[in-house]
């Protein structure tokens, strides 16, 4: 580890890569008081040697659906591993705790691991379900209660973020491309790196977050934000407009050769350059000239209108009040130049030519292209848009600014197609993004054409702005041409549900079987030892998930098992299974990791491999089917015995 990242650890943050993506903030201490005070209280009463067996688990599944993506497995692991009280822990405990407490106890917890625990698991990105144990410890009672905080803050949110992720990427389909935008908007750091990892685990293909990208090994991009479009007011700010062509290497005028195809473009486009901004032309020459083969821009700083249906042709008077505080008109932008003598920094009237309102008439560098600035009230365009789905829309208000933007980025798209280079795309921010994305797609069709240029058909079309899945599900409906969707805030903070259950109970003390009773039957534990299984049909789908006494044996393919509900008994059904899985395998016994751990890209792997098991029905957005959760006949019987041992008899009077 080198010094930065000693800090960046000592910090409590995450450590360095080589090691184990440990976070450092996942330490004993992070736990809640009563698990500490429950050890003194076990140890106190000779609980010392006691052998207990506790359930990781869910009662519901998240975001009214029917599934949950498991996750969170490898950070638990490490943990077991690494679980040790340091001595300042263990000082802070002693001043923290009530007075009295025995030193032979403290001696205790400074030499307590967790090397006698041993934890079963599903695999990491397996589909879950509520009720079946997705871990499942055995081990010293005082040591495995002391884990139940931490294990369930590592599995809860990892798992609600891999099943947000995992929706959003169902409602998406797998052709468009998801980023996770959320850091500025998480739950604090580590939620957003959290959110970051698990969400890349449950479908997305990136995120912004570059410490995510760094630890986790997880790709990250990006486009820019509106600051770098506003912090340009004229082309004059441009202090480069030279870029090397890509293949002769000659230093060339980028600027120049935006400026001429954006005079062309105007008409193919039918927006007048007076219609765009100038000050986003210079940022996105500058931007090019950053990163010409990585060229991608914000198209929508300038306000950008949503779309109405009615049919009309709107005159919108020059002095537009919105449209002159956002953008300056290029009379406005005339008259500033006329008071410069002589002009050392060129407007974009210059560069075209431009006449005046005055009656001045600029020549560009290359004496043609004269345009007449517009004095009159400008008339917007009608354009009619077609979508996928067939309908057609006609905006009664052509988006000026959205076409601005998208004006501007063609002409500088063209400009570095002249030098070599290939620009990205686009991304779009506000406004109508289904109706937004066509324009644009049909926009870049239409110079595709115009231009030869047909890699322009294909420039990616990225969307963000509050997204959420419904919002996805609507923009499907309507038909849109977007490429990549970036999203921040409703992913990361699960908007629509906000956390995980699972719960951590303790099922078997001693070999004898414990259950917790409730009014509300759905909060009864399943009691003992258990093991789990998932039965399939012939055509590959996952039909049931059985839980059995760990004395039964597994089912068997072929064999006829009888499922019963866990508590309605008239509720059963043979399933004679054409493959059965065994859900658990030993991940943690005598102080080592007995599994090979998959890398990050193998559980995300993991995810639609599992997901491709369940029926469409279960995975549905509207109303999808419960997947069903069984118990063996064994299992059904012991339950309901000790339910009825442990109930007690009330007296009438
Ligand atoms: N075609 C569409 N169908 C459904 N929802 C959409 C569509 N286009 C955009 N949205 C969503 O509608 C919301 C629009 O947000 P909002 O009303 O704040 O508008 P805005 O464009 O951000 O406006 P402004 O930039 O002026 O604040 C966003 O959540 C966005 O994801
Ligand atoms: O909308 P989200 O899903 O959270 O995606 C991330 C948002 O973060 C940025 O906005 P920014 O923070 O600049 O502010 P804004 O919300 O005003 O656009 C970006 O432009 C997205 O709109
Ligand atoms: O790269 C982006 O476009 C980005 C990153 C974070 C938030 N919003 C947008
Ligand atoms: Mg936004």
């Amino acid at each position: 580890m080198n010094d930065r990242e000693m800090s960046c650890n000592a910090g409590g943050q995450f450590m360095d890569r080589g090691r184990m993506n440990q976070n450092g903030v996942v330490q004993p201490l992070l736990t809640d008081l009563y698990q500490i005070t429950m050890a003194y209280a076990y140890w106190k009463s000779g609980k010392i040697d006691d052998q207990a067996v506790f359930d990781l688990f869910f009662r519901n599944n998240p975001f009214h659906g029917e599934f949950t993506i498991f996750a969170g497995l490898e950070e638990c692991l490490k943990f077991l591993d690494s679980f040790h009280y340091s001595q300042s822990d263990i000082e802070y405990l002693r001043q923290t705790l009530p007075e009295g407490i025995e030193n032979e106890f403290f001696e205790y917890l400074g030499n307590l691991t967790a090397h006698d625990v041993t934890l079963y698991a599903i695999d990491e990105g397996t589909v879950a379900f509520p009720r079946v144990p997705i871990i499942k410890l055995e081990g010293p009672l005082i040591i495995v209660q002391l884990l139940e905080t931490t294990l369930l803050t590592l599995v809860n949110y990892a798992s609600l973020m891999a099943t947000n992720a995992a929706r959003y990427r169902m409602v998406a389909g797998k052709h468009v491309k998801l980023l996770e935008f959320g850091l500025r908007r998480a739950q604090g750091p580590d939620g957003g790196l959290s959110a970051s990892k698990y969400s890349y685990t449950g479908g997305f293909d990136g995120t912004s977050n570059v410490l995510a990208g760094k630890l986790f090994n997880i790709p990250v991009r990006g486009t820019h934000a509106h600051a770098y479009i506003t912090s340009f007011s004229s082309i004059g700010e441009l202090k480069t407009r030279l870029l090397k062509h890509k293949q002769t290497g000659v230093m060339e005028d980028l600027l120049e050769h935006a400026v001429r195809h954006r005079q062309m473009l105007s008409h193919v486009l039918d927006v007048s350059t007076e219609e765009s901004s100038e000050g986003e032309l210079a940022a996105m020459v500058s931007y090019a000239i950053a990163f010409p083969d990585g060229f991608m821009a914000l198209v929508d700083t300038y306000d950008v209108k949503s779309r109405d249906t009615e049919q009309v042709t709107q005159v919108l008077p020059q002095t537009d009040s919105k449209q002159k505080l956002s953008q300056p008109t290029m009379l406005e932008l005339g008259q500033s130049l006329a008071t410069l003598t002589p002009p050392t920094t060129p407007t974009l009237a210059m560069l075209n030519g431009h006449k005046q309102s005055n009656g001045q008439q600029f020549e560009s560098s290359n004496g043609h292209n004269h345009v007449e600035l517009a004095t009159e009230p400008t008339t917007t365009t009608t354009t009619t848009i077609s979508y996928s789905n067939g309908s057609a829309y006609l905006p009664k208000y052509v988006e000026k600014s959205f076409r601005s933007g998208l004006l501007n980025f063609s002409a500088v798209a063209l400009a570095l197609n002249d030098l070599g280079y290939h620009a990205l795309g686009i991304r779009i921010d506000s406004g109508d993004l289904a109706y937004l994305s066509c324009l644009a797609r049909e926009a870049f069709e239409k110079v595709a054409e115009r231009f030869k240029v047909p890699w322009f058909n294909k420039l990616t079309i990225v969307a963000s702005n509050d997204i959420n899945e419904e919002t996805i599900l609507s923009l499907n409906e309507q038909g849109h041409k977007i490429d990549c969707f970036g999203i921040g805030t409703h992913l990361v903070t699960c908007q629509r549900q906000p956390a995980l259950g699972c719960v951590y109970k303790l099922v078997e003390i001693n070999g004898q079987a414990r259950i917790k009773l409730s009014q509300d039957v759905e909060k009864v534990t399943m009691p003992g030892n258990k093991n789990a299984y998932r039965l399939y049909s012939a055509d590959g789908h996952a039909l049931i998930d059985l839980l059995q006494k760990d004395s039964e044996h597994p089912p068997a393919v072929g064999q006829k098992v009888l499922c019963r509900h866990p508590f309605q008994e008239s509720k059963r059904a043979y399933v004679i299974p054409s493959h059965v899985e065994s859900l658990y395998k030993i991940y943690w016994k005598s102080g080592k990791i007995c599994q090979h751990l998959p890398t990050l890209e193998q559980v995300r792997e993991k995810v639609q491999i599992s997901l491709k098991t369940l029926r469409n029905d279960h995975k549905r957005t509207l109303n999808p089917t419960p997947y069903k959760v069984a118990v063996s006949d064994n299992l059904y019987n012991f339950i309901h015995d000790l339910w009825l041992q442990n109930a007690p008899i009330g007296e009438l009077s």
